[in-house]
């Protein structure tokens, strides 16, 4: 059941091992990572070299003996030398850790995006779309934050910690173990004072998101607000927050600025503590003078790392986390399976349900229960019946967003579930309860999807929805902007371009869910007659609720707790003395 589009990232895709599936989602990059590790050594190695060039530098001026003045100007030509080449060094660097990177950043985001597209309906209903879209934007950015500090802070700090440790311990290893005693003291004030930080870290941010939530649920409450006269409560509300987070805010601060000094004075004392253990060393003739400044230098690199190290810490734990939570989504086993199913390329618009069962979960009460209904090309079907009958549901099952656990439907005499269903839905159109529009022109919308329209097509819609006057009537006509979610246009209109994008694609099959909200009499007429206009010559399922609508229809499907109640045409039911003609007296 589960062949899909699925891409090679997803089949390397192992969120149980966030380390792994990282680093063979870098293997794609391969040979940028192998040039920017060359180029991190090389770029880095002053601060390596020089060390040893300054104490060679100072042991020659201390004793000229021991090392020949005439060599000076090659140690200063070398220092030259090493720190200029830092800036080619250190642009190809940066420029091949972000290729490879931000490569791993779109391809992330675009596996993901592409799997949200496939995964089923059934996911997307469980899904809070705020989660989905932290996913595609904050996790993968957290993961790409994530190699950056490894490819830059990360490294160099192991690579400086080794360096230091080894030439420390060839060279003094009595020195080494100085360092090593010390590295724990710096060790534990930087976890004790980080475990605090963290904690007033995330209480702060979880004020500010509580804060911007709040700020968007009062920007979308001022008409509300208003009608009711509490704009000084909405205010105080809003205050109460702000002050929450100047408090929050301020202790942040506070510790931050303790912890910043108390760092500096321990790094600062364990240099002085360093330096003065090296000119003991010194003095007993162990090593040069140009040594001690070698040693306080490899020292405040191993103090350095060792600090780098722990701040790096947390924020590697966040990056493997991302790349748990993205395997949410790239490992979801429920996708809608369409590979090798038979493809069609035309539909005559027959529709059967055959002893249908489906319910949401298991062990729970079927939504749709043994239904039956067969249905002629060109026929009109209004659905009815009281809330949460299953109208709805028959209509998913029929566009197959979701599947029968047992049954069949047909369409055009062929079990969907042998059919592609993505060639299917190319005869399907669904206008639903709620119209989806966006920001663009009346004609994007329309047209939203396809690439080649006539204009005499649109034309054509645009009568049969209704909407032709509409658009005369605008200064820009169908060129007009309708706003954020269509924010220009009535109810009724909103439909109308509903029913416009539906029969742009000619459907075969169109399943209208009737808006429950009220429209006034002219619109309601406008509606009426565009939705008459749209179900001739398809097949047509309407999840009804004017009267109008069910009047009109060939048959009216009464549902009932997931059965099929009554079938009949208008006059049949309302001879009949039944649900439907219980429903219609109570609405008349
Ligand atoms: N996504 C869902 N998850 C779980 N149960 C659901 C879901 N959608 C609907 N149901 C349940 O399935 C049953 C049928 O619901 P359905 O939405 O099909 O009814 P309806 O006749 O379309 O109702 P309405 O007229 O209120 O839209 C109801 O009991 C409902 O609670």
């Amino acid at each position: 059941m589960l062949v899909s589009p699925r891409s090679p990232l997803e089949y390397s895709f192992r969120s149980e091992r966030p380390v792994r599936t990282l680093f063979s989602l870098l293997r794609r990059k391969r040979l940028y990572y192998v040039v920017t590790v060359l180029m991190l050594i090389l770029k880095h190695s002053p601060m390596w070299i020089i060390p040893f060039l300054t104490a060679r530098v100072i042991n020659t001026l201390a004793d000229p003996k021991l090392y020949p003045v005439s060599q000076l100007p090659f140690y200063f030509g070398a220092v030259v030398i090493l720190t200029v080449q830092n800036v080619p060094s250190h642009t190809i660097y940066i420029s091949m850790l972000s290729g490879a990177v931000r490569d791993l950043e779109r391809t992330l985001r675009s596996a993901l995006v592409t799997r949200l597209q496939h995964l089923s309906i059934a996911f997307h209903d469980r899904s809070e779309t705020g989660r989905l879209q932290a996913k595609v934007l904050r996790d993968v950015e957290q993961i790409q934050m994530f190699c950056m500090l490894v490819g830059e802070g990360g490294m160099v700090a192991v690579l400086s910690f080794l360096f230091a440790v080894t030439v420390t311990a060839v060279r003094e290893p009595r020195m080494l173990l100085f360092f090593l005693l010390m590295v724990p003291l710096v060790a534990l004030m930087r976890t004790l004072f980080g475990r605090k930080i963290q904690q007033r870290n995330s209480a702060f941010r979880q004020q500010v998101e509580q804060m911007s939530s709040g700020v968007s649920e009062m920007l979308n409450m001022i008409p509300v607000v208003r009608a009711h006269g509490l704009e000084g409560e909405a205010s105080r509300e809003m205050n109460r927050q702000f002050e929450e987070v100047n408090q929050r805010g301020r202790k942040l601060d506070q510790i931050n600025a303790l912890f910043g000094a108390s760092s500096w004075v321990t790094f600062q004392l364990s240099m002085i503590v360093g330096l003065s253990v090296l000119s003991w060393f010194c003095l007993k003739g162990w090593i040069p003078v140009g040594d001690v400044v070698l040693y306080q230098s490899l020292f405040s690199m191993i103090i350095m790392c060792v600090t780098q190290m722990l701040t790096i810490y947390p924020q590697l734990a966040k990056g493997l986390e991302s790349v748990r939570s993205l395997g949410e989504v790239l490992e979801y086993p429920d996708l809608e399976h369409n590979r090798g199913r038979r493809k069609v390329d035309r539909l005559r618009g027959e529709v059967a349900f055959r002893d249908v069962l489906f319910s949401y979960e298991e062990g729970k009460a079927p939504a749709i229960n043994r239904v039956s209904l067969d249905v002629t090309p060109g026929e009109c079907i209004a659905l009815v019946g009281p809330s949460g009958g299953g109208k709805s549901t028959m209509m998913q099952l029929l566009i197959g967003f979701r599947r029968p656990q047992d049954g069949q439907i047909l369409i055009d005499g062929q079990n969907m579930e042998e059919l592609d269903m993505r060639t299917v839905r190319r005869f399907i159109s669904v206008v639903p309860q709620e119209t989806i529009l966006f920001s663009g022109t009346i004609l994007e919308n329309i047209v939203y999807g396809l690439s080649d329209v006539s204009m005499d097509q649109v034309n054509e819609v645009l009568a049969a929805a209704n909407l032709s006057e509409l658009v005369e009537s605008l200064p820009e006509g169908i060129q007009t902007r309708i706003g954020e979610d269509g924010a220009m246009l009535s109810g009724g209109q909103r439909q109308r371009i509903a029913i416009a994008r539906a029969l742009i694609r000619n459907p075969q099959i169109l399943v209208l869910d009737e808006a429950t909200s009220a429209l006034d009499v002219v619109s309601e007429k406008k509606v009426q007659e565009a939705i008459d206009r749209a179900v001739q010559n398809r097949t047509t399922f309407i999840v009804a609720h004017r009267l109008s609508t069910v009047r009109a229809a060939d048959r009216i499907v009464v549902m009932k707790d997931g059965r099929v109640a009554e079938v009949g045409s208008y006059d049949e039911l309302m001879a009949r003395d039944g649900v439907f003609r219980e429903m219609q007296s109570l609405q008349q």
